[in-house]
């Protein structure tokens, strides 16, 4: 039997619990949180096969323990396992979008000879919670594992092996290079996404309804301004340096840009909006890997009563699961958008053909 315990039964500590299910048939695992109603649900519906008090009560009997929770108390718990006698060839990982504040915590950890190796799935939605949690969420996405120092390869091959379930493509990192990468390509864009939507809503304080006039390229940059504020609150507390240097070259970007638009500067202007429109032209949307690694239909819905769940029951019988569905309001006056999103290409394509079977209008994009 290989017991794993899960600290934090989220949208990422849950994803993860079914995939070790699907992949190692010995299983067993323990969960906690201090939510009792994730802990319950899990239980009733196989997550885990066990609810657990507290860490260190059950910590002992573990041959993986995986850290879930936000990154605070990810280093909480790191501490906490100090305390306790571990299995000799136990090994530890975590979750956590930051590292560098979470190999720090594992230093004594690891001075005892214990295994810690950090880890985080670069996949994810803005949902949180075990509801969400979906067993394809981290298909074809990165995983970064982090090791600390003097972690024998054939544990991190063990890792490996354990979580092979998730079909996620793994890549060692050092702790200050995956605090870089996640800044650039994860924090500072959320910290752009929540600064659009509350400077607008600030501007708009007189006219409260005029965010609904926002079209498809606000709320494309918007939707990840909808992620739990505790762990992002959490991760700007944990990879402020990084973070910090980023900005600089923002604020130093936007500032030139500004001036080069003051200065009625035409050539730096096609030369800045070209070079983005390039790079981002080569970035393939269709590719797995990367954030957040979704497979979208656009599905064009006449106003009228049942049109939505004629869409959803020709899905539900084919048994294709959608991850995510919305109503986009792009159009106010047309017929609606319905965005509906697959966890593979596989899916996606096969709804695709199953939907213009029934001469239903799927859309380029939306
Ligand atoms: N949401 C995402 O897209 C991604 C999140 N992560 C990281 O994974 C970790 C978990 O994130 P999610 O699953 O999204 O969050 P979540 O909010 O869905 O789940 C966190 C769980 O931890 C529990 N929890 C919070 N504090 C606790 C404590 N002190 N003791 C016990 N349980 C506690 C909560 O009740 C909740 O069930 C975070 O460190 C996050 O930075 C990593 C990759 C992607
Ligand atoms: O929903 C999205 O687009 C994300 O950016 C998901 C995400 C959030 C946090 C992470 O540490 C990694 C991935």
């Amino acid at each position: 039997m290989t017991t794993v315990i899960i600290e934090g039964l989220g949208l990422i500590g849950g994803s993860l619990a079914l995939a070790l299910k699907q992949e190692v048939a010995d299983a067993y695992l323990i969960g906690l949180d201090q939510n009792l109603d994730s802990l319950r649900y899990a239980k009733q519906n196989g997550v885990i096969d066990e609810i657990g008090t507290n860490l260190a009560a059950v910590a002992s009997r573990a041959d993986v323990i995986i850290l879930a929770t936000p990154v605070k108390n990810i280093a909480a718990s790191l501490q906490q396992l100090t305390q306790v006698t571990l299995k000799p060839n136990v090994i530890v990982t975590d979750t956590g979008s930051t590292k560098q504040t979470v190999l720090a915590a594992a230093a004594d950890l690891v001075a005892q000879g214990v295994t810690v190796i950090g880890g985080h799935p670069m996949a994810g939605s803005h949902k949180s919670g075990v509801h969400a949690a979906n067993v394809d969420l981290f298909r074809s996405a990165y995983y970064f594992l982090v090791p600390s120092q003097n972690t024998a390869p054939l544990q991190i091959a063990r890792l490996q092996r354990l979580l092979a379930g998730t079909n996620a493509k793994f890549l060692q990192v050092a702790p200050a290079e995956h605090d870089h990468i996640v800044g650039m390509l994860s924090h500072v864009p959320h910290m752009l996404a929540a600064t659009l939507v509350n400077e607008t809503t600030s501007q708009f304080q007189d006219s409260p309804t005029a965010l609904r006039l926002a079209a498809g390229g606000f709320r494309d940059m918007t939707r990840i301004a909808s992620s739990d504020p505790q762990m992002w609150a959490d991760i700007l507390l944990t990879n402020t340096e990084s973070i910090q240097q980023i900005l600089h070259h923002y604020i130093a970007d936007l500032t030139e840009l500004e001036q080069a638009m003051l200065q009625r500067d035409q050539a730096a202007l096609l030369d800045f909006f070209g070079q983005a429109k390039v790079t981002r032209d080569a970035i393939n949307p269709k590719k797995a890997g990367a954030i957040p690694g979704f497979f979208d239909v656009f599905v064009d819905i006449p106003d009228r009563t049942g049109a939505i769940a004629e869409v959803t029951t020709i899905l539900a019988q084919a048994e294709i699961q959608i991850v995510n569905i919305q109503i986009l309001e792009t159009r106010e006056e047309l017929n609606g958008i319905l965005q509906l999103t697959f966890a593979s290409a596989a899916a996606q394509q096969k709804a695709q053909q199953l939907l213009a079977a029934q001469q239903i209008n799927i859309l380029r994009r939306a």
